[in-house]
């Protein structure tokens, strides 16, 4: 980290104006937050510039809003969650740029702390546009980014701002990246990687370069199902994105090439309604009913999996096996990730996790404090495990 401007150099910030990008992009179930995990990894941060009298003003995004502001991607309710974390009242502006944002920034008294609202209530956010950015910095006189897992987006909030003040790394920032180098730097092979999730669109991209550097790619939730279309099997209702098959067939090649197994579920756990408790259950992979959803890989995929875990020295995993957040559909997520965690403790596997929902998937099996990093970044992680230069990080550098 010598390359970086951290906390260490920023110098007196009493009195000053500092905008902190953080990470609240948590995950919320009826209106609570249920894993407050990348919220308790930027407190040391917060309250540090707060206790040394700053102003503490935190952007960040929440979702994926699609047309300007949706009250259901509001980061208000972030805002009492950051408080009952750090301990200490977090006020909430209802915009982040503009009159109000500045009117409650000026009401500002030292060692307060300002959660402004969605920066991606405007597009121009992750335009990175220049005037948004403008308008950003109007609430500032420091940035300090704390926000690895979006250090991949080169957005107004986690990478405009850093060339308009004078910007530095956050505490979480530093520890992950150091982390990371630490524990993934030079890794053991065989390296094995599971990947999942939800997120195919914005992932897939990723595999390509990631069946190059791992030994075996093990597949498995929402994106195993365009794998399988790909391939021609019928996946039904399932959570697909079908016009990603080329790029899923193209990773496959890739991957042969490269001497990368693929490792694609065998069988899944169906149901007809995304919910809790709905009725289920498991099929061979080639007969998912059309009208079915795979909400889980099945238990057979679970012993493949676990094998490969087996077989790793160390795994990097991020995306969860399946709906872990609805019963009984995090059964193989929990399994795989006890496995994992079994192999850690024994000292035969160095396991590097993340992503928001996969390290509440951790939690959720109780193993999260058994692996030997979690990382708060799903897609950053997995590009700074590519070798990517991470264009929030590539300007944080001295
Ligand atoms: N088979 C599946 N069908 C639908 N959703 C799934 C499936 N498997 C996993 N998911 C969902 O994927 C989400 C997590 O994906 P993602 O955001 O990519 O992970 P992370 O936040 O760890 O990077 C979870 O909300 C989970 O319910
Ligand atoms: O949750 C996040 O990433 P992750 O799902 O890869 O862990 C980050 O907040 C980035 O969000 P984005 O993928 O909508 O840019």
């Amino acid at each position: 980290m010598a390359a970086f401007k951290t906390l260490d150099t920023i110098g007196n910030v009493s009195g000053k104006r500092v905008l902190v990008r953080v990470d609240l992009n948590v995950p919320v179930a009826d209106g609570k937050v249920t894993d407050a995990t990348r919220i308790e990894r930027v407190a040391p941060t917060i309250t540090e510039l707060a206790g040394k009298g700053a102003k503490v003003i935190l952007l960040a995004h929440f979702g994926r809003p699609k047309d300007g502001p949706d009250p259901a991607l509001s980061l208000a309710p972030i805002a009492t969650a950051t408080s009952q974390v750090i301990g200490r009242p977090v006020g909430f502006a209802a915009d982040c740029i503009g009159k109000q944002a500045a009117a409650s920034v000026g009401a500002m008294k030292d060692g307060d702390i300002l959660l402004l609202e969605n920066t991606r209530f405007y597009k121009a956010e992750e335009k990175n546009d220049p005037v948004f950015v403008e308008q950003l910095a109007a609430n500032g006189d420091i940035f300090v980014n704390d926000a690895f897992s979006a250090a991949h987006r080169a957005h107004a909030s986690t990478e405009g701002l850093a060339h308009k003040l004078p910007a530095f790394a956050g505490r979480t920032m530093q520890a992950e990246l150091e982390a990371l180098e630490k524990g993934l730097g030079n890794p053991v092979k065989p390296v094995v990687a599971i990947v999942g999730g939800a997120k195919v669109s914005t992932k897939i991209d990723l595999l390509m370069n990631l069946v190059k550097k791992v030994d075996a790619l093990v597949i498995g939730g929402g994106m195993a199902n365009t794998f399988l279309a790909a391939r021609g099997t019928d996946v039904g209702k399932s959570l697909c994105e079908h016009d990603l098959a080329p790029t899923a067939k193209q990773i496959m090649i890739e991957a042969a090439q490269s001497g990368c197994a693929i490792i694609l579920p065998s069988d899944g756990v169906i149901a007809r309604e995304f919910k809790a408790g709905a009725a289920n259950e498991v099929v061979a992979i080639e007969a998912v009913p059309a009208d079915a959803m795979i909400l889980d890989v099945g238990p057979k995929t679970v012993a493949s999996v676990n094998d490969w875990i087996d077989r790793a020295s160390t795994l990097v995993w991020n995306g969860p096996l399946g709906a872990f957040e609805i019963e009984p559909f995090d059964k193989a997520t929990v399994s795989a990730a006890q496995h994992a965690a079994a192999r850690t403790k024994a000292g035969k596997l160095v396991s590097v996790a993340g992503g928001g929902d996969t390290v509440a998937a951790l939690n959720h099996a109780g193993v999260a404090d058994d692996f030997t990093y979690v990382s708060t970044a799903g897609g950053a992680f997995l590009e700074w495990m590519e070798g990517k230069e991470l264009p929030g990080v590539e300007v944080l550098k001295a």
